[in-house]
């Protein structure tokens, strides 16, 4: 019979720290698959294992949980590092830039630097609730049958149920661009407008998705959207999410979103704003900002370039309606 596999959960944040309460208990409840000791690697406190090396090279699963800013510095440390067979899962929300000003999905950037598999874990997930045991669903996608069954069993519980999915980077994409999404939504909060403008954000973010999805990623699936890592993440994400309700803030207060998110957050980050970013790099590049006006809208509001108040415009004027 195979060994019991090794985690090493790296990172410790708001997320990082909920899904370890799952994982650990389902090391100890599986032993004939996982072994009972869970790593995990704690970026500043001197708790648990601080030296990334020392936490990841005995690994067999890694699975990866901290700002997705962070990814590319953390995977060249632990390049070299690791186990022979060691495989990864990203629970990371966002993108990295490629040279030339392309998208990198985060599973590219861990699976190219350290040349290991890597699946996606993403989901109307909000860690809080995660933590009080409040049922939920997440979604995995993943191309191997044999892995995905794995990482099933280390993640599902009776209150965190999991559906396996072979079409991985529309998942991936979905969790990164429903964050400019939420934003979105707290921008319609802050300016009062109500429910069904809100409904109306989260729509046409939704088509802005899909057609992200039908451009860049001409693969995927429409399936997909309707899973736990599509129309869920969105709406749980636009109406209880920390890029809502600091971007509420932004537009009630005045002040930038980088000070909001010091005095809000206390240590947590923001991950909406910068994925904006990211993505408005590559749109620009391609000339194909007009395509995706909620989005471009987003980000010119986050920098100050147009006031929020512009953002009912942009509504009103989508393509969608023409
Ligand atoms: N919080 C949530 O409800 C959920 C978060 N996610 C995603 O999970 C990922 C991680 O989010 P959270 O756990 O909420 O993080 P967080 O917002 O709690 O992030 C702060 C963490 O970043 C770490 N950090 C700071 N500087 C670092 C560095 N230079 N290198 C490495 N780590 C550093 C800190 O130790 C801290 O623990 C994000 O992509 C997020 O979108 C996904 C689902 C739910
Ligand atoms: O991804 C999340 C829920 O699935 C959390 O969203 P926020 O980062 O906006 O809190």
């Amino acid at each position: 019979m195979a060994e019991p596999k090794k985690v090493c959960i790296v990172g410790s944040g708001n997320w990082g720290s909920a899904i370890a309460k799952i994982i650990g208990n389902n090391a100890l409840e599986k032993p004939d698959m996982f072994a009972k000791e869970v790593r995990m690697w704690v970026f500043e406190e001197m708790l648990a294992v601080p030296d990334l090396v020392e936490s990841a090279k005995d690994a067999d699963i890694l699975v990866f949980v901290i700002p997705h800013q962070f990814v590319r510095g953390v995977c060249n440390q632990m390049k070299g590092h690791l186990k022979e067979g060691v495989v990864a899962i990203t629970l990371i929300k966002g993108f990295d830039i490629a040279e030339g000003g392309g998208i990198l999905l985060i599973s590219q950037v861990i699976r190219s630097t350290l040349e290991i598999p890597c699946a996606i874990l993403m989901g109307a997930n909000i860690a809080n609730e995660v933590a009080l045991e409040n049922y939920c669903e997440a979604t995995i996608g993943v191309k191997s049958a044999e892995l995905g069954a794995t990482l099933k069993a280390l993640f599902q519980t009776r209150y965190f149920r999991i559906v396996v999915v072979n079409d991985k980077e529309t998942v991936e994409v979905c969790g990164a661009l429903k964050n400019i999404v939420a934003v979105g939504a707290g921008f319609a909060d802050g300016l009062g407008y109500g429910d069904n403008t809100k409904a109306a954000v989260i729509r046409l973010g939704l088509m802005e998705m899909i057609k992200f999805c039908e451009v860049f990623y001409p693969d995927c699936q429409q399936s997909t959207f309707l899973e736990s890592c599509g129309v869920a993440d969105l709406v749980t994400t636009c109406y209880g999410g920390r890029n809502r309700r600091v971007s509420e803030a932004f537009v009630k207060t005045g002040k930038s979103i980088e000070e909001l998110e010091k005095e809000m957050l206390n240590g947590q980050l923001l991950q909406g704003p910068a994925t904006a970013a990211e993505v408005n790099i590559m749109l620009k590049s391609k000339s194909m900002e007009d395509r995706f006006p909620l989005f471009t809208a987003i980000h010119r509001i986050c920098k100050g370039m147009i006031p929020a108040k512009d953002f009912l415009e942009c509504l009103k004027n989508h393509p969608e309606h023409l």
